[in-house]
């Protein structure tokens, strides 16, 4: 199985994300971290504490990350996630905060593997990621690849040209991009396909349940919010296409493209400036994802639900 490392700010996506991750076979969960993104950082790093006690996710660490980004001030999404990050459900008693710091977490476990054994796996700002880069600059050579939840080459989310995650700590990102490691950036133009459709929906309320009813809580909440917010009919879960490509890298295309992040432009910051100009060089260490193959992520998601509840 792939092992991975799950940096989040749950987030009702991030939430299928660390749903996924936990449940597939494919996938070794070796770590949780947090950063502050759609919500501070206190109100995601409750979520995911209480998502695990939801998933029944004993063993695997959960640590506190960035209350912020490197340069920039907080800005969280309201009005995607809610006031509490994860309205629309019940949360239970959280499990236990590992006490070190999600950068620590990650530098330790990855130079505690062999080189090419760990993937990361961000899904919210890239905060921890690059302060990770700084703090042990060898974390660089060891990953085995990052493929992260962010950007877009044609989409923004946060402005007309930028995404929320990259938005929110453009420096950070603009670390990640340039460091000579694999990044398969799924952006919106891939995640934006991943909608949780009424036909979706009724399949996860036909498999039933109790982690059911919970997804379809988040489901319903992340649907009115995108309406109201962005105007779209159903919600896209973006954070778990990540997860999906590392479990069945046919789910997801990708094409190798030199990327790199906007800092200074008044209209552009935060954009994640995709130059498909010409053929990718063979030094190229970014590629994006294009297309998803629909019906095989949602079965990889509705099967994740399945195999939780018959461990719980
Ligand atoms: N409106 C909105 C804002 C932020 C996000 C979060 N940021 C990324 C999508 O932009 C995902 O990781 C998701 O968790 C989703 C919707
Ligand atoms: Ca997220």
């Amino acid at each position: 199985p792939r092992k991975i490392i799950l940096d989040c700010d749950p987030g009702h996506d991030d939430a299928v994300a660390m749903l996924l991750a936990h449940a597939n076979p494919n996938i070794e969960l070796l770590a949780v971290t947090t950063v502050g993104g759609n919500q501070t950082l206190e109100k995601v790093t409750n979520n995911a504490l209480s998502l695990a006690t939801v998933y029944g996710m004993q063993d695997v660490p959960i640590a506190a990350g960035c209350t912020r980004p490197l340069l920039r001030p907080v800005e969280t999404a309201p009005d995607c996630h809610g006031d509490s990050g994860l309205d629309g459900v019940e949360l239970p008693e959280p499990v236990a905060l590992d006490p070190r710091h999600a950068v620590d977490v990650i530098i330790e476990t990855v130079m505690s593997h062999a080189p090419g054994e760990i993937t990361l796996v961000p899904t919210g700002p890239l905060t921890n990621i690059a302060l990770a880069v700084r703090k042990e600059p060898r974390i660089v050579e060891r990953v085995r690849e990052v493929v992260l939840m962010g950007g877009g080459y044609h989409v923004g989310n946060w402005s007309a040209v930028a995404e929320f995650n990259i938005k929110v700590d453009p420096e950070a990102a603009h670390i990640v991009f340039n460091e000579p490691w694999p990044v398969t950036m799924v952006g919106l133009d891939l995640t934006h396909q991943a909608l949780a459709t009424d036909a979706i929906s009724a399949k996860i309320a036909d498999l039933g349940g109790p982690v059911a009813d919970f997804v379809l809580g988040l489901f319903t909440f992340f649907r009115k919010a995108y309406q109201d917010a962005q105007g779209f009919e159903f919600p896209p879960v973006h954070d778990p296409c990540t997860v999906a490509y590392l479990i069945d890298p046919q789910i997801v295309e990708t094409v190798k493209v030199p990327i790199d992040v906007e800092l200074n432009g008044t209209l552009t910051t935060g954009m994640t400036v995709a130059d498909f100009r010409a053929p990718a060089g063979p030094d190229c260490h970014t590629q994006a994802a294009t297309k998803l193959d629909f019906d095989r992520f949602w079965d990889l998601v509705i099967d994740s639900i399945d195999r939780v509840q018959k461990d719980l």
